[in-house]
């Protein structure tokens, strides 16, 4: 018999505020990203975009509303738990050991799944040796799949940027998240580099069947990118829905792109 689709969404945003002493962050926002939906948020500087990354991966509490990942309801989860039930998180100012080599990196991302303690590391007992072997195995898979494996003893603050933004997107799917989660992934790049970047992007999300919710300022890359866009303007919801319907909507090009910035977006 074939499979029924799952119906649900990957995620819910229902009603979610957060406010740091008195600044509103985000005000009673709502939305929902589909399964295997590449969803970008978008909004000028201060919009709330970080907010809500750090809300969706346990960082942060709201003050109001809940998160539903995969049908389950939550309004307070440690960021551990988080990954473990799947939310993967790469971060705006590369978070990588620079020092460490990039295999390494990757094993570092896996090892927030350990499940040995940590005398059963610190002595190298049986289960922590089964799950080094382990995290190795799958850190050279993913390394491969990223085309990075040469690069895999080379110290990540050795190599170019463009390059470092892999290993972090790298370590973010090691651990097999279901949902990633991407802050300004292309900050900061040439635009071969951006390309590429978006072109890894689009990879995972159509092979590893992946859901990602990403911010990025570059509109180019969004309208090509993302099949959701939800825009976002002093912590509320300005717009949501496909690029298209976003490009021509007369409030985020008046609020977001700046009537000078209107042919960018015709
Ligand atoms: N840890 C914090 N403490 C106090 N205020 C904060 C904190 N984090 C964010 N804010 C405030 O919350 C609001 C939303 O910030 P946020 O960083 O989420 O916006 P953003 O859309 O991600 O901006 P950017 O594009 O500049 O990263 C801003 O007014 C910001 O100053």
């Amino acid at each position: 018999m074939p499979m029924r689709e799952d119906p649900l969404p990957a995620l819910e945003v229902r009603n979610v505020s957060l406010s740091f002493k008195g600044v509103k962050a985000i005000s009673d926002l709502t939305f929902q990203v589909e399964r295997q939906e590449i969803c970008a948020l978008i909004g000028p500087n201060g919009a709330g975009k970080s907010s809500l990354l750090n809300i969706l991966n346990g960082v942060y509490v709201p003050d109001s509303g809940e998160i539903v990942f995969e049908g389950e309801h939550f309004r307070r989860m440690h960021p551990l738990e988080a990954a473990r039930r799947g939310i993967g998180r790469g971060f705006q100012n590369n978070a990588l050991f620079s020092g460490m080599s990039v295999l390494d990196n990757v094993i570092a991302g896996l090892s927030r799944h350990s499940r040995a303690t940590l005398v059963e590391e610190a002595f190298r007992l049986p289960r922590a040796r089964g799950e080094e072997r382990r995290f190795r195995e799958r850190a050279h898979e993913v390394l491969r799949l990223f085309d990075l494996e040469r690069h895999a003893a080379t110290l990540v603050g050795t190599l170019p940027y463009g390059v470092q933004k892999k290993v972090e997107i790298a370590r973010a799917i090691a651990a097999e998240p279901r949902l990633l989660l991407l802050d300004e992934p292309l900050a900061g790049m040439n635009a071969a580099e951006k390309q590429e970047i978006a072109a890894v992007i689009a990879r995972l999300n159509t092979e590893l069947k992946l859901t990602i919710v990403l911010i990025e300022h570059d509109i180019g890359i969004v309208l090509k990118l993302a099949h959701h866009v939800v825009v976002l303007d002093y912590g509320r919801k300005l717009a949501d829905g496909p690029p298209e319907a976003i490009r021509d909507d007369p409030d985020v090009i008046a609020a977001y792109l700046g009537s000078e910035h209107a042919e960018i977006a015709a």
